[in-house]
């Protein structure tokens, strides 16, 4: 039923008391407001969950949505109901909705926005604000802010919605806005008064638009891919890079097809990784270095020439003027961003794959076995050297040590989701924890940023209904911990492994001058655990890998919100994980 059914009856006392088939009553018009309206052009859209926090002048429509429906997931803060927006508008292709009061609330989903726009996940952050005559004349109005100006160069587009009859037009460019071409983060603003403007329940339903084709379909021009396929058949040590885009597309099936009728190896990015098992005989990602130096032909499937992959030059990338790149992207913008794109292909991932697959048939040269046999020999030698160091049962643990035994739950589990971050826990665990299926990833991505564990794990859980291991560094875990509150309240199937080795980096820092404690450490020994405990959840504190596996496997068996704080040593891991040399270092010894 749509809210505007609710009608809101503006009836004076007599003619409450008055017959029902009073004529007079029955020509009364039914009138809808601004709450209302919100609601239903949400749920015309398919909108079905809205993550936020409650507040003013926001309170109501949170109450209303869930009373008609909508699942509506409050948080502790607004980051967090961000990051579970973003993340579910990857999972699914619908943008994640999160809702938010005003200015500061507004703030603290914007860096969500923000991260969300830069990582292409399609996400409305839909925020209350103060009264236009008020702030313009800048009067001191309550959580006074010109929001729309401060969001627009972070997001991807940014509406204002000053009339209710133009709720349904701004919903629905929200909506076009995040999900079509390359998506992204979209800004909603909804002043206070627009909630309470009162109009024609006929004329409000009328107002309502449903986005036909929010994401057309975008096909490539067939010289486009005929250059393409030329410079793929003509390579001699071809490499294709999966990036989180090709995740995202949803086109599972048309790229394993790609990958394994082209023979062509293959590594993912992160995010990427499942979309063909990462024991696949083409996968190649335990012989990243060598590929990306000694190809010749690389297609980057909706992965960008980013920092990630040092912008496709440099020493990572062999002899300059060694490869050519065919690049997949929505983007037209996005080729030649960093080096020379020698054959762009625009369009959507699952139609560029079509078009592609249409070529490589009986006449296909595949690849060369002097190239596959020199991947799978380092491949191998990597694979060995990473199993010796793990399975040890030791106390304290390593980061491998603890690692072996989560792979060990992921294999058997591969439908289970992971969560991950922080620095050294996100980038061995990236090797060590093989993927099975598309999407069951979920990290820092694009901005490596710290902060997203909670919210993912939270979203993931609601959207997907599998159960999530989120594997957090101590430091990591910090930035979202409260929302273990709200996956206890929600009773989500959550469990949460938090590598404690009582710091950022490491453990072990000192203050010079002996006053404070080390910049990078935290109270030793701490139990995170209880922190789960004190919700309802269950605490479990481990030192060794198996008791790491045994309190895993029972949390994922038993869906139960849990959270294991395994005892790392603190002289384990190093500066900043594997990205270490980003992270600029004084040589300059400062004078007594
Ligand atoms: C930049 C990267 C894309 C690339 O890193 P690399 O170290 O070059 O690659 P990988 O980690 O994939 O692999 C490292 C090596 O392991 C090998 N490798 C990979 N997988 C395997 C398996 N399964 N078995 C054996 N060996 C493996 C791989 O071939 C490489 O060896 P060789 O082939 O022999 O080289 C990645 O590190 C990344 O995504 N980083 C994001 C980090 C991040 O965002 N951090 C935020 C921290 S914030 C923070 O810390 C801060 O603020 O400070």
């Amino acid at each position: 039923m749509s809210s505007a059914a609710l009608k809101i009856q503006t009836l004076s006392e007599e003619q409450t008391a008055a017959p029902l088939l009073d004529p007079q009553i029955a020509a009364e018009p039914e009138l809808t407001d601004g709450f209302h309206l919100v609601i239903d052009a949400l749920k015309l859209n398919g909108i079905e969950t809205i993550y936020g926090v409650p507040g003013i002048p926001i309170t109501d429509l949170g109450r209303m949505a869930q009373a008609e429906g909508i699942r509506v997931i409050s948080f502790r803060h607004e980051q967090n109901a961000g990051n579970a927006a973003a993340i579910a508008g990857f999972l699914t292709k619908t943008p994640g909705v999160c809702l938010t009061v005003s200015a500061p609330g507004f703030l603290n989903g914007l860096t969500a926005l923000a991260n969300a726009t830069t990582n292409c996940f399609p996400m409305i952050l839909i925020s209350g604000s103060s009264e236009r005559e008020i702030v313009d004349l800048q009067q001191g109005d309550y959580e006074e802010m010109d929001q729309l100006a401060i969001a627009k160069p972070l997001c991807k587009a940014a509406f204002r919605v000053l009339h209710a009859e133009d709720i349904g037009i701004g919903v629905a460019r929200a909506i076009r806005a995040a999900v079509s071409g390359r998506p992204g983060g979209v800004y909603l603003d909804l002043p206070a008064k627009l909630f309470s403007q009162v109009i024609d329940a006929a004329k409000g339903e009328a107002s309502l638009v449903k986005v036909i084709d929010a994401a057309p379909e975008q096909i490539p021009a067939p010289s486009a891919v005929k250059r393409a396929l030329d410079l793929l058949k003509s390579a001699k040590r071809p490499l294709i890079i999966l990036g989180k885009g090709a995740a995202y597309a949803q086109a599972d099936d048309e790229i394993r097809e790609l990958v394994e009728r082209s023979g062509i190896p293959y590594i993912p990015m992160s995010m990427a990784k499942g979309l063909l098992p990462d024991t696949h005989p083409l996968s190649a990602g335990a012989a990243r270095s060598t590929v990306l130096k000694d190809s010749d032909v690389v297609l980057l499937l909706g992965a960008r020439l980013n920092w990630l992959l040092s912008h496709g030059k440099g020493k990572q990338w062999g002899e300059p003027g060694s490869k050519k790149f065919i690049q997949v992207d929505i983007e037209p913008r996005e080729m030649d961003s960093n080096v020379e794109i020698a054959a762009p292909l625009v369009g959507d991932i699952g139609s560029v794959v079509k078009t592609l697959l249409a070529g490589i048939d009986s006449s296909w040269p595949g690849v060369p076995a002097e190239w596959t046999s020199t991947i799978n020999a380092k491949k191998d030698a990597n694979i060995a050297k990473m199993e010796a160091k793990l399975g040890k049962n030791a106390a304290p643990m390593d980061f491998h040590g603890a690692l072996g035994a989560l792979r060990e739950v992921i294999k058997e589990r591969p439908d289970a989701i992971l969560v991950n971050e922080g620095a050294n826990t996100l980038d061995l665990a990236r090797g060590v924890i093989n993927m099975y299926q598309p999407r069951k990833r979920l990290d820092v991505g694009t901005w490596g940023v710290m902060g997203i564990g909670m919210g993912f794990a939270i979203a993931a859980a609601v959207e997907t209904g599998k159960p999530v291991l989120a594997v957090e560094g101590d430091s990591a875990f910090g930035f979202s911990g409260m929302e273990v509150e709200t996956i206890c309240r929600y009773n989500l199937p959550v469990c949460i492994v938090i590598f404690n080795n009582n710091g950022i980096y490491r453990g072990t820092d000192t203050d010079p001058t002996g006053r404070d404690p080390g910049t990078t450490v935290f109270v030793p020994g701490a139990r995170y655990d209880k922190m789960m405990e004190a919700f309802g959840g269950v605490g479990v504190n481990v030192t060794t890998p198996d008791e790491l596996k045994r309190a895993v496997d029972a949390a994922m068996d038993s869906g139960k919100p849990t959270l294991i704080n395994a005892e790392i040593d603190p002289e384990a891991g190093s500066e900043s994980g594997n990205i270490g040399s980003l992270n600029p270092q004084s040589v300059v010894k400062k004078k007594k």
